[in-house]
C-alpha cells in the first residue's frame, strides 16, 4: 500500500483530503483491485492524518477484505453515507484533492457535500508518485513489453493477405490475452492509406500486396502496461513510403539517443521533431512523440514540445514520432523506453528494420 506516501505529500501541500475513485490511482494506492465500478458510487475517503475508509457497492461484498469499508445496497442513496464518511474523517472543509477521471454524475451528487472545499486534482500529487518506477515496476514493464515483442514475432508468422484490419485486431487481442493480464488498449491496425490517421479503428479494409501497416498495441502485466509500433510492409510498397520509414526509423533513434537524466522531455521531442522537419516532413508529424506509461497506457511524463518535466532514473515512456501523408498512408515506430543509469534504455525489443512480407 502507498498511501502513507500520499497522506506525507498531502500534509506537507495543505490538503485536508482526498477522494479517489476506482481506476489506477486507487490500484496503485491501496492495492485493491476494484473493476470501474460504472454507476454505482465507489469511493475512497483519506485524511491528512492517514485516516481511510472506503465506500462501496455490497455487490463487493465479498471481494474486498481487511480494508475500513462501507457497503451500500442497491436502492440506497450512496450520497449520505458518503456525507458520513467526510464528517467521520473531519474531511468537511479545507482543501480537498479529488480524482480527476471521477464521473460527472458522482461529481454532482457528492458536490452538495463539498461546498466549503477548494477542489483540486489528485493527479497534481499522484503524478508525483507514479512518475519515477521502483524496481519491480520495471521488473512487472519488462514482462508487458516482452509480450508485445513476442505477439510481434508471431504476427510476422502469419499470413496478412487478404485479412481485414478488424480481424488481424481481434487476432492481436487474443495473442496477447493468451500472453498476459489483458490489452492496455484497443489495437490499432491501420492498413494502406488508413495508415494516415494516427489512432485509425480497424475496420474491413483487407490488407493487399503494396501496403504500409501499422500495428500499434499494448499488454498490461499485473496491471502494468506496454505499448509498442511497428510498421510493416506487405511486398514493395510505394517509394515515397520507403523514403517516410527511414526518416521516422532515424528520429526515433536520434530521440531514443537523446534520453538522459536531467534533461527535459521537450527536448526528447525535438531531436525526433528536428529530424523530421530537416527531411522536409514536420507538418506530417501531427502528435507528440511520446507519453509516459506504468498503470495507465498514457500518463506523465509526456514528451511533446511543451514536455517541461525533468528527466530521471525510473521514468519510463513511449518513442514513438510518425508521419501520416493523408490519400498515401503511414509510418510509426514505437518503444517503451526506461531511464537507467542516466541513460535511455529500450524495454521492448522488436526489430525496427523494415520488414518487408
Ligand atoms: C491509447 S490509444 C493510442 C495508443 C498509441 N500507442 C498512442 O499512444 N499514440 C498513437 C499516436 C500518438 C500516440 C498518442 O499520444 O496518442
Amino acid at each position: 500500500m502507498c498511501l502513507d506516501k500520499l497522506v506525507s505529500l498531502m500534509e506537507k501541500q495543505g490538503f485536508n483530503g482526498a477522494l479517489v475513485s476506482p481506476g489506477s490511482n486507487l490500484y496503485y494506492l491501496t492495492g485493491l483491485h476494484i473493476h470501474e465500478a460504472g454507476e454505482r458510487l465507489t469511493v475512497l475517503a483519506v485524511n491528512s492524518d492517514g485516516e481511510y475508509h472506503l465506500l462501496a457497492p455490497s455487490l463487493y461484498g465479498n471481494v474486498i477484505e481487511d480494508f475500513p469499508v462501507t457497503f451500500w445496497r442497491d436502492g440506497e442513496n450512496p450520497y449520505g453515507k458518503l456525507g458520513g464518511i467526510l464528517r467521520e474523517l473531519d474531511i468537511t472543509s479545507g482543501r480537498l484533492l479529488v480524482e480527476n477521471t471521477m464521473r460527472a454524475d458522482w461529481l454532482i451528487g457528492i458536490e452538495k457535500l463539498l461546498r466549503d472545499h477548494d477542489l483540486h486534482p489528485l493527479s497534481s500529487l499522484m503524478r508525483e508518485l507514479r512518475m519515477r518506477k521502483d524496481r519491480e515496476e520495471i521488473r512487472l514493464m519488462e514482462k508487458a513489453a516482452q509480450v508485445v515483442d513476442d505477439v510481434f514475432e508471431e504476427i510476422l508468422a502469419m499470413n496478412l493477405i487478404g485479412m481485414s484490419e478488424r480481424e488481424l485486431a481481434l487476432k492481436i487481442e487474443l495473442m496477447i490475452r493468451e500472453r498476459s493480464d489483458g490489452i492496455s488498449f484497443e489495437p490499432i491496425v491501420a492498413s494502406g492509406e488508413n495508415g494516415a490517421n494516427p489512432h485509425h479503428a480497424p475496420g474491413e479494409r483487407k490488407l493487399k500486396k503494396g501496403d504500409l501497416v501499422i500495428l500499434d498495441y499494448g499488454a498490461k502485466w499485473e496491471s502494468y502496461c506496454s505499448d509498442i509500433t511497428r510498421t510493416i510492409a506487405l511486398g514493395k510498397p510505394d517509394e515515397k513510403l520507403l523514403e517516410i520509414y527511414e526518416v521516422v526509423k532515424n528520429a526515433q533513434e536520434s530521440a531514443f539517443q537523446t534520453v538522459r537524466e536531467g534533461i527535459t522531455a521537450r527536448e526528447v521531442d525535438k531531436a525526433a521533431r528536428e529530424y523530421i522537419a530537416k527531411a522536409g516532413y514536420s507538418k506530417y508529424f501531427t502528435h507528440r512523440t511520446g507519453h509516459g506509461l506504468g498503470l495507465d497506457v498514457h500518463e506523465e511524463p509526456y514528451i511533446g514540445p511543451d514536455g517541461e518535466l525533468v528527466l530521471e532514473n525510473g521514468m519510463t515512456f513511449t518513442i514513438e514520432p510518425g508521419i501520416y501523408l493523408p490519400g498515401l498512408g503511414g509510418v510509426r515506430i514505437e518503444d517503451d523506453v526506461m531511464v537507467e543509469n542516466g541513460r535511455g534504455e529500450r524495454l521492448t525489443k522488436a526489430e525496427r528494420e523494415l520488414i518487408q512480407l
